[in-house]
């Protein structure tokens, strides 16, 4: 609901009252609009006031409300219209956030008013939307197209300090916003109104906006990856720039209808609930965020200085916990500080940007050391020293015996057995997995994972941290590749089964990043280093010295392999690193993949040696291919309880792996396909090759599918689990 009350005697205050955000339900705007009704009705109120309660303007429209049948209530553009005619003057006091319809609220009113901590934007965006209470055709007749443009198609927080520099807020207070307000508004009573009604302003012109507008278009339309909305934003503050502000909103309302139905809406809407369900963590033996509270962080440590513990420090650095950053040697050490120094000056950077600052030149801050014992204090350190079982081991033995008894031992790994590194130690309940992903101070997920002995408090602790290094921490079970790795072995390997029965890297490339995948499956081995994997696979016994003479080129253990990532790491193409990989690159380090006429001479020989009759694939087959197995597994990992639900492994693959959030993340997508269908197609290809195991569908698929293709939020309710993890 929307509060009434009278702030000075001429003040009438609307107060927004929905916690915990103040958005605009159908309840609140029906009350906002009553209030506008009764100040407008009462001749002793001069002036308006409209606030939030809590400490926070408003988070905009109620997202809940776009997928209910019952959404077309009381509609927010005509309200804020109604703010706007207002005859007397209508001031916004902006704490917190005013986000998406929010802000249109605030641009209704004549004045704006916003605390120093305050932010402000336009999501929409990024929920598959634009802003449709005539946002776009407000903005950028305040501020301007470019800017105006840049903030409604990006989605981006902007601070009260860069609002008032764009012109979007009157005054920025470090007060009491509304009381500031409220004396604002007694300064304003009487003053005329018509220039403060942003629907009368003109937009402001540039000297080249056709110009302008159509290199803003490329732009948008290359960051877009496939997403509708921001193409469409652009296209609504454009007909802001070219029709009347009445035919503008027209536009903007045809637009958002659109975005409305298109289905990536949906997706990208049940990606921002998914995030914020996969915070509520609980595990297959009952113990979860209700009943856990996690333990402070005050000082951490970092066990390796390598990619991963570069990033990491540097995270740890910019969630201000003090951290003490441990090399193995002193050589090893000072290349290690010279890294991290370099990530951390660039932030600084970054921040000052954002009128922030970095505080990483203080020892008491990041110190660097090579002495374990310096540990003896710290509440948490993270291991990311490289992936081998007995390195590891060995650290966590001497952790246990160092590090005070409260301390929790977390290991950075992206596929070892969090168990086996917790038997290392004599507190097993304190070890927990925290897969970190490269570059760790960029990437948002952090997978947490939970061994036999981890206890919930650890968990909770993880959890936590992911908060504050402003990270999404999805916890799941202990299994090999967890639940990431896992679901990409199958996909990855698709994509090298299809390359052996006739494709090009670059077609299968190609046509994943049509998809909507940043990078395309042998692009992103390019620059992981082939060399990863094949190091793992010879620990695996799949390939190397470890390998039974007379195993079968193409066969391990029965079922189908490909040796041609080992052929193209004995010769030496490790990816981007060697200049050479799936594709051919500048330099060793380059990044521009160019197809390889030596690789396709290669693949010609290397089916000719095993008598693979090479036949034309269609786009078809390698989308079907590669994303069925992918979801095949996933649907193992939710029957076996790894994960608690679908959205983890959505999250999982949105935040970490580049999967299109417009398409909502693999187990989403799956469900808008159908399972039927994906069931149907996994049997084709499965008989076309029964020697692959991740082709087989899973026994929970043909469950769901037996149960008549329920919708994702019951998915759960079908699962009897067959192996408790806890
Ligand atoms: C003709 C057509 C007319 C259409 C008119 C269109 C109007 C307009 O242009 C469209 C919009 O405004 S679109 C909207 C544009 N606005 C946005 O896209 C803003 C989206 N929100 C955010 O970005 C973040 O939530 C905040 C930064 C607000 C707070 O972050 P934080 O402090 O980390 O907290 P947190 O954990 O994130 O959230 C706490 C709880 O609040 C919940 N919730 C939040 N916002 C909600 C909403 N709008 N709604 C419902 N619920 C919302 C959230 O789910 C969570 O619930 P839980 O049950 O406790 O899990």
């Amino acid at each position: 609901m929307a509060q009434y009350a009278r702030g000075a005697a001429a003040v009438a205050v609307i107060r927004l009252h929905n916690p915990p955000v103040n958005a605009l339900s159908l309840t609140v705007l029906q009350a906002l609009e009553d209030g506008l009704k009764r100040a407008d009705a009462d001749p002793s109120v001069k002036a308006v006031m409209i606030c939030g309660e809590n400490g926070k303007f408003s988070a905009g429209a109620d997202i809940r409300g776009f997928s209910s049948p019952k959404r077309h209530g009381v509609p927010l553009g005509p309200i804020i219209s109604l703010i706007e005619r207002s005859e007397k003057p209508v001031v916004a006091a902006i704490e917190g956030i005013a986000l998406g319809g929010g802000l249109e609220v605030a641009l209704g009113c004549h004045y704006r008013i916003a605390h120093v901590k305050a932010h402000m934007g336009f999501p929409e965006v990024t929920i598959g939307l634009l802003p449709g209470a005539e946002g776009t055709q407000r903005l950028p007749r305040l501020i301007g197209v470019p800017a105006a443009l840049d903030i409604i198609t990006t989605g981006r927080h902007i601070p009260a300090t860069e609002a008032l520099k764009l012109g979007l807020v009157d005054e920025v207070v470090e007060e009491n916003t509304v009381e500031a307000a409220i004396r604002f508004a007694n300064k304003v009573i009487g003053q005329p109104l018509g220039p403060r009604r942003l629907s009368l302003k003109p937009v402001p012109k540039l000297p080249n906006m056709e110009a302008f507008l159509s290199e803003a278009l490329v732009k948008v339309k290359k960051q877009a990856h496939g997403c509708l909305a921001p193409e469409l934003c652009f296209q609504a503050v454009k007909a802001a720039t070219e029709q009347p502000f009445a035919d503008g909103v027209r536009k903007e309302r045809e637009l958002f209808n659109i975005l409305l139905t298109s289905g990536q809406a949906q997706a990208l809407q049940y990606a921002f609930f998914a995030e914020r369900e996969v915070q509520k963590w609980t595990t297959p033996n009952g113990a979860s965020w209700k009943s856990t509270s996690p333990q402070p962080i005050r000082k951490a440590a970092v066990i390796g200085l390598g990619t991963m513990g570069r990033g990491i420090v540097t995270s740890l650095v910019k969630a201000n916990i003090p951290v003490v950053a441990l090399e193995q040697n002193v050589e090893y050490l000072n290349m290690g500080r010279k890294a991290v120094m370099l990530l951390l000056e660039r932030e600084a950077m970054k921040m000052e940007q954002g009128a922030q600052t970095l505080d990483f030149h203080n020892p008491a801050r990041l110190q660097f050391t090579v002495d374990f014992d310096v540990l003896h204090d710290v509440d948490l350190v993270i291991e990311a020293v490289f992936e081998n079982m007995a390195l590891k081991k060995e650290i966590f033995h001497k952790l246990s015996r160092i590090c005070k008894p409260g301390a929790f031992l977390c290991t950075n790994t992206s596929a070892l057995n969090i168990d086996e590194i917790a038997s290392a130690t004599s507190r097993p309940h304190q070890v927990i997995g925290t897969h970190f992903f490269s570059p760790a101070h960029v990437m948002r997920l952090l997978e947490i994972i939970y061994g036999h002995h981890t206890s919930p408090t650890a968990i909770a602790t993880a959890v936590q941290l992911a908060k504050a290094l402003k990270k999404v921490g999805v916890v799941v079970g202990n299994c090999f590749g967890f639940v990431g790795n896992r679901m990409m072995f199958p996909y990855v390997q698709q994509a090298v089964f299809l390359v052996e029965e006739g494709s090009r890297p670059e077609a299968v490339d190609q046509v994943l990043e049509d998809f909507g995948f940043k990078i395309g499956p042998f692009r992103m081995s390019d620059l992981a280093g082939l060399d990863v994997g094949w190091r793992s696979r010879k620990g695996q016994g799949l390939t190397g010295a470890s390998l039974p003479p007379g195993t079968p080129a193409r066969q391990r253990h029965g079922h189908r392999y490909s040796p041609l990532p080992d052929l193209l790491c004995e010769n030496s193409r490790f990816g981007q690193k060697t200049g050479k990989g799936w594709y051919q690159y500048e330099k060793a380090g380059g990044r521009t993949a160019k197809p390889d006429p030596w690789l396709h001479n290669f693949l010609a020989q290397y089916r000719d040696t095993h008598h693979i009759k090479t036949r034309f694939i269609d786009q078809e087959e390698i989308l079907e291919r590669c994303l069925f197995s992918l979801i095949n597994e996933g649907f193992d990992i939710l029957a076996e309880g790894i994960a608690a639900g679908p959205e983890h492994l959505d999250v999982i693959y949105i935040n970490g792996y580049g999967w299109p959030k417009h398409r909502g993340g693999p187990m989403f997508y799956a469900s808008t396909i159908g399972l039927p269908r994906i069931l149907a197609k996994l049997q084709k290809y499965s008989e076309a090759h029964p020697d692959v195991p991740g082709l087989q569908p899973s026994a929970f698929l043909k469950k769901l599918v037996a149960m008549g293709n329920p919708p994702l939020k019951e998915w759960m309710s079908y699962q009897s689990r067959q192996s408790n993890k806890l």
